[in-house]
């Protein structure tokens, strides 16, 4: 168990088996029933690139198994808030509690303090968990193929869209970009950063970049924090991002969020 993903995922198992025996799968189920729709988060990043901007999808992010604290002053609806005024096209939220700190209660208050569509960011293992992020009120779930099978990948991507959920795979590798590319998923993330090792390097993007089909949407997920970074993207045609540490260092995330994507030089 030496890899950090092992260790979470192993957590992760024991963590829905806690849950499930406390809200039951038929519970949730009936509880999803007849929500509203969710808010469309591939829709919100088409949009921004449409017109011409770039989509980012914003993390509200406490801490990482990586870090440790990253944002000791915490308050999920006013980041939501900041990000939202700073034309973010989406939010990311962790709700992993034991390896980032986070909580499906932030999930609930960045999503009313603001419009955006969001993700909820988490190890999704189990079709317990997709139902779960419906219920809390998610709009798209992230499926990380270096912790699924193919089956499961399927299954869980079938699940979400079944439920009006989007997905982001994410992938780090060749290999793992292939097996997304095997199942229905519009929305394709490129993890900078191995979590096995927490080694980033944005080159794992610009590598593969092009074997992406033109039907995806290609995001570039982790180790973005300057303009260079940014600029370094986007020449290779990148137009969606996701970030997270380099806004929850800022005082204000939003403000830094406008200086990253919006300032000219
Ligand atoms: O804080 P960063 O380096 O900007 O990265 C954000 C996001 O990509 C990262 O939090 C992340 C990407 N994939 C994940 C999977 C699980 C937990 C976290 C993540």
């Amino acid at each position: 168990m030496s890899d950090i993903l092992k260790r979470i995922l192993a957590r992760k198992v024991e963590e829905i088996a806690e849950r499930a025996a406390r809200v039951p799968l038929h519970e949730l189920s009936a509880r999803v029933a007849d929500l509203a729709p969710t808010r469309g988060f591939v829709a919100a990043l088409e949009a921004k690139i449409d017109e011409g901007e770039p989509a980012v999808i914003a993390e509200i992010k406490k801490a990482s198994p990586s870090k440790g604290v990253i944002r000791a002053d915490f308050d999920p609806a006013a980041i939501a808030g900041s990000y939202a005024a700073a034309g973010a096209a989406c939010l990311s939220v962790l709700t992993d509690k034991d390896f980032f700190q986070g909580s499906e209660a932030y999930l609930e208050q960045a999503r009313t303090a603001c419009d955006l569509p969001v993700l909820r960011k988490d190890f999704t293992i189990d079709p317990y968990q997709v139902y779960e992020a419906r219920a809390i009120g998610a709009d798209c779930i992230l499926l990380i193929v270096a912790a699924l099978g193919d089956p499961a990948l399927l299954e869980l991507a079938l699940l979400a869209a079944e439920l009006d959920l989007d997905v982001l795979v994410e992938v780090h590798d060749e290999i793992e970009l292939e097996r997304a590319l095997g199942i229905p998923a519009p929305l394709i993330g490129v993890n900078n950063r191995n979590l096995r090792t927490f080694e980033t390097s944005l080159d794992t993007t610009l590598t593969l970049r092009d074997r992406v089909d033109a039907g995806r949407l290609l995001v570039t997920e982790s180790g973005i924090h300057t303009r260079a970074d940014v600029e370094k993207m986007q020449a290779a045609g990148i137009d969606a991002f996701l970030v997270g540490e380099a806004f929850m260092r800022a005082p204000d995330p939003g403000a830094e969020l406008a200086r990253l994507f919006r300032e000219e030089g």
